[in-house]
């Protein structure tokens, strides 16, 4: 089984082709499991099969988080796996594909640079301040796409927190009864006008990721259209590298959400782990 492992920002992905190698779809949640665990196996935070297409897109994106859960959408694995499909001739550079949030709009600008049309967010929630254990956090709630990604987007001082103390809080906004679906939990704290640092507790790895792009994005939307940032690109400073959002809306009606950054192909091989019984 030929594999790419890329990342993008920090946000690490095993990729295969399931176009050439014609997996069993129901197989495929345990050998994301498997083939994510790090030092066990490659490891990753999360595993993306490209698919025949359902419809008139050039392909189909399935993507598994590291605990063999299926996300609806994962921003920074879109941007890799344009590349992917780019550098493998599957596609031109520009090209669109399904997910389980909608269809997705990508281009490979240059070189290792992507662009990726989000889906839209179809629930913004921006005062949805919420309250755990006696702490009160300044909460919006999005969800992009429909059925749609949830997204927490959570104030917070970043720069003084204590590491521990900011993974409880994490693990707990996570699992808030208020979000039904469970949430990725971002973190931020603004920069200045055009940025802000985002740190993100993620759904389906349990902890955090040096990056989360949908993450990112719903936090750029929720801070400008809360006033923190002002003008429509902003700077999202994660753990592993930056990011750029580009928002397009019409008051607080947001028509094209952008997700722009680096792509890194870190290895191309095939898999031999001897612990996976595909
Ligand atoms: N890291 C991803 C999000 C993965 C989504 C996943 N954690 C889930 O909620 O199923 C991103 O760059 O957008």
């Amino acid at each position: 089984m030929d594999f790419y492992k890329m990342q993008g920002a920090g946000n690490d992905f095993i990729i295969i082709n399931n176009m050439k190698l014609n997996i069993p779809v129901y197989k495929l949640p345990s050998i994301a499991k498997k083939l994510c665990q790090r030092k066990l196996s490659i490891g990753a935070d999360g595993f993306m099969v490209v698919d025949y297409p359902e419809g008139d897109a050039d392909f189909k994106m399935r993507f598994f988080n590291r605990d063999g859960s299926e996300g609806e959408m994962c921003g920074n694995g879109a941007r890799c796996i344009s590349r992917y499909a780019y550098v493998n001739n599957l596609v031109g550079k520009k090209m669109t594909f399904e997910t389980g949030a909608g269809i997705i709009h990508s281009e490979v600008i240059e070189g290792r640079l992507v662009k990726v049309l989000l889906n839209k967010p179809e629930v913004i929630k921006l005062d949805n301040d919420i309250e755990i254990d006696g702490i009160k956090y300044e909460c919006s709630y999005i969800e992009l796409g429909n059925p749609g990604l949830p997204h927490a987007v959570v104030k917070y001082d970043l720069q003084q927190a204590d590491e521990s103390k900011l993974r409880e809080a994490g693990k707990k906004i996570r699992y808030y009864e208020g979000f039904p679906k469970g949430a990725n939990v971002n973190f931020f704290e603004v920069m200045d006008k055009n940025s802000a640092l985002v740190k993100t507790y993620e759904r389906g790895v349990e902890d955090f990721t040096l990056a989360c792009g949908t993450g990112s994005a719903s936090t750029a939307v929720a801070l400008m259209l809360k006033g923190y940032l002002t003008g429509d690109r902003a700077k999202i400073v994660v753990d592993g590298g930056e990011l750029f959002v580009e928002v397009e809306r019409t008051n607080n009606n947001v028509d094209n959400l952008y997700l722009i950054g680096t792509t890194n192909i870190v290895a191309i091989g095939e898999v031999k782990d001897e612990d996976l019984i595909i």
